[in-house]
């Protein structure tokens, strides 16, 4: 891959997008069906998973997004045979598993975050790992504390290098008692996918129990791990010897559900969006609701849909699950600068997550963002000291601009509001989107959006 693209170009490439701007003449609503297939944010750890088997396993509903071609080349560099029996499906081969060089593993770790997920996985198997420096959305300093504490309690040497890490467990990796400061989903599949392994119990507290932590879990019980989830987020892993490879299919991407059908309420259209499901999704549609979306649940999908009326404003906290997913406010805040009245969006989990906002000011949003966040006594999630909170002032009809992608959810905020606005936007760094959106530009065309991939 030519080193001179830019990280959303080497995305939009590895899924064969042609450009990596596009041109939207908005006002047009969205509508039609789309299908969601599985989760980017179980799909990747899933794949690293079959690292720990013995033999094959077949992963099925799986997205084409860049996440997951950075992953298969991660794993291909150290050894693993990824192939397609079925479009949808990989069929993961870890028979032989071996060490890559830092260089080539460097060169394949991309815009994600998953290459830390190695660290477990590749200890068991060859004794030591190298992890390049992470990517993944910029929303934060992201740091990976947690995943390296936990590792140190399983008895791994941590040794921090100029461009990522470097870990040996001479004596292997052993059960341990941790308690994570805060109930980190990647930290929390960094130690099951260490302790499954590993010799004697784990018990972890204050885990992340986000529904593709408990697919993750379903995947290595299949695989032959013994782990059971307690209740308030405790979760004890019993090692075994070995484990052999799953049959799975993942869970939906309940991300890519969400983005839809935000999308179809800015718009004010009606999508269906094949393969999204209620139980996943209930705190979303609790607020989707509120606003003054409107959605029928049927068995294999959810219809979202504008009905009619004003919007209204709502109060928003993101948080761990089953709070309001972090990833669902981006696209959800288009809709607000069409609410009638002041909403506001405390995001709670990550220190830098308005970045997105600054574009929809441009387009004639009235948007502030509170560094420090708001006080607010009636809250439900209690205060973190990183949050911020953005105060969405509607409604603000939308006109065209030119925007540049911050990060993935963002990307596709901005896509939306391009859909609203009054006018011709031009959208750059597109490419970030194809990290978790699978097709997003056949489902434009899908969905009758009036727009142009330029070159
Ligand atoms: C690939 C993937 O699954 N990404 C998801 C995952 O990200 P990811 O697993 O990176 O998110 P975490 O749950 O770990 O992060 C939550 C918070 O914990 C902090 N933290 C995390 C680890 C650590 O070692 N130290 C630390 O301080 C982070 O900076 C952040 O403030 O969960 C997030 C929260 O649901 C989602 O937004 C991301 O879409
Ligand atoms: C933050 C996200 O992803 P990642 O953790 O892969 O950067 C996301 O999916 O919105």
């Amino acid at each position: 891959m030519n080193s001179l693209l830019t990280d959303a170009q080497k995305a939009g490439e590895r899924v064969g997008l042609k450009s990596d701007k596009i041109v939207i003449n908005g006002g047009k609503p969205l509508r039609g069906r789309v299908q969601v297939r599985g989760a980017k944010n179980l799909v990747t750890k899933a794949m690293v998973a079959s690292l720990l088997g013995d033999t094959p396993s077949l992963l099925k509903d799986v997205p084409d997004i860049s996440d997951v071609q950075v992953v298969k080349g991660l794993l291909e560099v150290h050894g693993v045979r990824v192939t397609q029996p079925n479009p949808g499906e990989l069929l993961l081969d870890p028979s032989n598993v071996q060490s890559a060089h830092f260089a080539e593993i460097d060169a394949h770790a991309g815009s994600s975050r998953i290459p830390i997920l190695f660290c477990g996985p590749l200890l068991h198997q060859l004794g030591e790992a190298f992890i390049p420096d992470l990517g993944g959305c910029r929303i934060g300093d992201r740091p990976i504390d947690f995943h390296l504490d936990a590792l140190r309690a399983f008895g791994a040497i941590v040794d921090k290098q100029p461009n990522g890490i470097h870990l040996k467990a001479p004596n292997g990796l052993h059960g341990a008692n941790i308690e994570l400061p805060y109930p980190s989903v990647g930290a929390t599949e960094q130690v099951l996918l260490s302790a499954v392994l590993a010799e004697g119990v784990t018990e972890l507290k204050n885990a992340a129990i986000e529904p593709e932590i408990t697919d993750l879990i379903m995947v290595l019980q299949k695989m032959g791990a013994i782990i059971s989830v307690e209740p308030n987020r405790v979760i004890f892993i019993e090692g075994v010897d070995s484990l052999r490879g799953y049959e799975h299919r993942a869970i939906f991407d309940r991300n890519e559900a969400a983005s839809w059908a935000s999308a179809a309420l800015a718009t004010e259209g009606d999508i269906y969006v094949e393969g999204a499901k209620q139980e996943e999704l209930m705190t979303f549609l609790n607020i989707f609701r509120k606003v003054g979306g409107a959605f029928d649940v049927h068995e294999d999908g959810i219809r979202f849909y504008h009905p009619g009326g004003p919007l209204k404003p709502v109060v928003i906290e993101t948080d761990v699950h089953p709070g309001f997913m972090t990833d669902w406010q981006q696209p959800l805040v288009v809709a607000l600068t069409k609410a009638e009245g002041v909403s506001v969006v405390h995001e709670t989990v990550y220190e830098n997550r308005f970045g997105f906002t600054e574009a929809l000011n441009k387009m004639g949003a009235d948007i502030v963002v509170h560094k420090d966040g708001l006080a607010n006594v009636t809250r439900r999630v209690p205060r973190r000291p990183l949050e911020q909170a953005a105060v969405v002032t509607g409604p603000t009809p939308l006109h065209g601009a030119d925007v540049h992608v911050p990060d993935l959810r963002g990307g596709f905020s901005h896509l939306i509001a391009a859909l609203t606005a009054e006018g011709r936007s031009t959208i750059s760094n597109v490419g970030i989107i194809s990290r978790g959106y699978e097709h997003f530009i056949e489902k434009l065309e899908q969905l009758g959006a009036d727009f142009s991939a330029e070159g």
